[in-house]
């Protein structure tokens, strides 16, 4: 099976969000340039002395807001140590699991923070107010939880890319007059000169920053982002008074790494439920081939009723696996961030309602959905991470009834796992290449108006490096060797769907509509020229185009997304010390890649290991079972106490034949990983500018590993 960037769906801007979360990212260690924030009283715009201390008096505030505004009884598991810290001034890591009530530490604090004030008497007149910031990767769930407060009285909002300049000025003036108590910002915002600027000057100050999804920050999780180690250099810029950084997955080194980042003191400052839950039963089977495992599903589906989530790995996988269900006569529905936004929640009102549902999905499927009786979770497809099983199976059985979730072990399915991994990677080649002629030819200006600009796009195309990675490179020149800061990116091609465009007759849509070249299904908006030639600002364009994107009219993307670096150092200017640069950025991602390779094997050894699933979970969470229990009672390996055996295709010899056609098809021979790639079945932007992907080399090779493919091919490529 071959695999190409479409197969992810990348085309629809919330599965890229989501995609850049939840699958392996590619960057490495950037301890050396960490910068603290500072926390507790250390970190207060007022004296110390002014922190209200008494623990009492903040969680009765707490516990006011609590029942007076989101009309809840009672705090659960850890929410009101973790609140009671954060009203004192501390700062706090949160790791509860999927549905554990996170949202509401932050949410609780930012009505009660103010009222805590009034109490003590501090922070009258000047230095009242100011709001809490929520960084948050997710828009869709944003907007959710914006909703959410809005419908509660809580003064909330949340700054995305949606926004029309209008609605822009508005939050912005909000907060200026303190009128906003909480607000939502995606991380890619903290590269915003204005809104760092903006945010460094709201009235009262940055009284609690809340990071969600906060295992990003580490290069131990399974999702991280060196984007958003920015984060805790936003942190301090703003002078954020205290932190609460939220995970539903986090190890323990990866909570270490949270609380390093933004100085928390582990003892204190951590709070972790159990992700244990014993209604939960795990199980595993393995498979040699899909043919087999179909029948079993279907048999465990007909055995285990009720509505279930079926999770698959591609966007295509889920629509066929639906309809095959259909054609099996079970109710079901597939699921993937490819969707338009209306089958999307046509598709999620249907499961929240249903007894009886099944939703053949992706990763894209589950985040925020709040049902408390979905019986069981399905891998189908082997999970990209114990962390993402984790996350998954969470979703089952929150009402505390009996639930099931089985994992499918499918040795066919080892070869897009290994794909997703092994097509990160660049070659050292592409990378000194890239950073050698980025440093040479795309630096302008002189001192401080030194920048880089740069089409990511560009670059990944001509260094065969993928975007994400490109983007990850120089995230490690901006945190691990300061070189270079990014700032606010100027996009100049816009494109859309049409889904349901409304008569607008205004002049700014007609601009757009006339100055707009319209092909077979994309229409292509360049800004600069529909902008001069309709006597029309950039600014309205642009926002008019991200208002009927959020009405669902059309489906937006923006192209041409040039990057742009403030040179804050002289960049290294000799060949031999870009090389030295480049290597050292590459040894990172070298490091990345066999991390992720290990993740994978976490998730087989759960399977085929000899010990409780449910324990071998617990440990992987730095965690244990209730009372130090060493076997959970319901899983496979306790019913059965024999570790699943998993089903290995016999070894196909070496094919000399494949591998001379690939030599043949391929001329060239400056990069063993091109050719190992493209006789592996993994796209890359070079292989498909080359129109590799359709030849019939591509993927000529899976059964193949990949180690013994780059072995053979960098020996070809040495002139061995
Ligand atoms: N103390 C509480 N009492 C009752 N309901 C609660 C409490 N805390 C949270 N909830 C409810 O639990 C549900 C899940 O909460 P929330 O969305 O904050 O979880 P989460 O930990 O952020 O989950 P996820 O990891 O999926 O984002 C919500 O419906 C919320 O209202």
């Amino acid at each position: 099976m071959s695999m190409s960037d479409d197969d992810f769906g990348l085309s629809s801007s919330d599965e890229l969000e989501l995609q850049a979360v939840a699958d392996q990212a590619d960057n490495g260690t950037l301890n050396g340039s960490r910068k603290h924030a500072r926390t507790g009283s250390e970190q207060h715009n007022e004296p110390p002395s002014k922190v209200p201390k008494t623990t009492d008096a903040a969680l009765n505030i707490a516990t006011e807001v609590l029942q007076s505004r989101f009309k809840l009884p009672a705090f659960r598991l850890k929410q009101a140590h973790a609140v009671s810290r954060v009203l004192r001034g501390g700062s706090a890591v949160v790791v509860f699991p999927t549905g554990g009530g996170k949202s509401l530490c932050y949410q609780v604090p930012g009505v009660a923070i103010k009222r805590l004030d009034k109490l003590h008497g501090v922070r009258q007149g000047h230095a009242e107010g100011g709001i809490t910031l929520v960084v948050s990767p997710l828009i869709a769930l944003m907007k959710d939880q914006v909703d959410a407060l809005k419908r509660l009285g809580i003064r909330a909002e949340a700054m995305d890319s949606s926004k029309s300049k209008e609605e822009y000025m508005s939050t912005v003036e909000d907060m200026r007059e303190g009128m906003l108590d909480i607000l939502y910002c995606a991380p890619e915002r903290l590269n915003n000169e204005g809104f760092v600027a903006s945010m460094a000057s709201v009235k009262g100050g940055v009284r609690l920053l809340a990071v969600d999804e906060a295992h990003c920050i580490s290069e131990w999780g399974h999702a991280f982002r060196p984007d958003y180690l920015k984060v805790a250099r936003f942190a301090k810029e703003i002078q954020a008074e205290r932190v609460i950084c939220l995970t539903a997955t986090a190890t323990p080194k990866v909570a270490e790494d949270v609380c390093k980042a933004f100085d928390i003191p582990p003892e204190e400052g951590v709070f972790r439920t159990p992700t244990y839950r014993d209604n939960l039963h795990l199980h595993a089977r393995s498979f040699l081939t899909k043919e087999e495992s179909y029948p079993e599903l279907i048999k465990f589906l007909n055995q285990h009723p009720g509505p279930s989530i079926v999770y698959v790995t591609l966007q295509k996988h889920a629509e066929q696996l639906a309809d095959r269900l259909r054609r099996s006569k079970l109710r079901s529905r597939h699921f993937h961030a490819g969707m338009a936004p209306d089958e999307k929640v046509a598709c999620q009102d249907e499961f929240m309602a249903s007894k009886n549902m099944i939703i053949c999905a992706t990763i894209a499927f589950g985040m925020g959905i709040d049902k408390a009786n979905i019986r069981n979770v399905i891998h189908y497809d082997i999970p990209r991470s114990l962390e993402g099983y984790s996350q998954e199976i969470g979703r089952a059985g929150r009402d505390g009834k009996e639930s099931h979730c089985m994992l499918f072990m499918c040795a066919e399915d080892f070869h897009l796992r290994e794909s997703f991994t092994r097509g990160d990677l660049p070659s050292r080649q592409s990378v000194r290449s890239m950073i050698q002629n980025v440093f040479s030819t795309m630096v302008s200006g002189t001192g401080k108006g030194t920048i880089i600009e740069l089409s990511l796009q560009q670059v990944s195309k001509e260094w065969d490096i993928k975007q994400t990675v490109a983007k990850n490179i120089f995230a490690q020149l901006e945190l691990r060797f300061g070189l270079i800061r990014e700032t606010t990116p100027k996009y100049t091609q816009y494109q859309y769907k049409e889904l349901k465009l409304p008569t607008d007759n205004s002049p700014v849509a007609q601009a757009i509509l006339e100055g707009s070249r319209k092909a077979k299904l994309w229409t292509y908006v360049d800004v600069d020229s529909v902008s001069k030639k309709g006597s029309i600002s950039r600014e309205s364009i642009v926002s008019r185009l991200n208002d009927w994107n959020e009405r669902g009219f059309i489906q937006l993307e923006t192209k041409n997304v040039h990057q742009i670096y403030l040179v804050l150092k002289p960049l290294p200017s000799t060949g031999q010390d870009r090389q030295a640069l480049s290597d050292k950025v590459y040894r990172e991602l070298e490091i990345r890649e066999q991390q992720d390779l290990e993740r994978m094997d976490q998730v087989t050894n759960l399977v085929v290991g000899k010990q409780c699933f449910a324990l071998a979970l617990a440990k992987h969470f730095g965690d244990e079972l209730p009372d130090k229990a060493q076997e959970c009672g319901h899983c496979t390996w306790c019913e059965t106490h024999q570790p699943v055996e998993l089903k290995k295709p016999p070894q196909v010899p070496w094919d000399s034949k494949a591998f001379a056609k690939v030599l043949e098809a391929v001329p060239e021979r400056d990069d063993p990983r091109y050719l190992a790639r493209i006789a592996f079945g993994i796209a890359s932007p070079r292989a498909t500018q080359a129109k590799m992907t359709k030849n019939r080399v591509f993927g000529s090779m899976e059964d193949c590993s990949f180690a013994t493919l780059l072995d053979a091919f960098t020996k070809v490529c040495d002139g061995e």
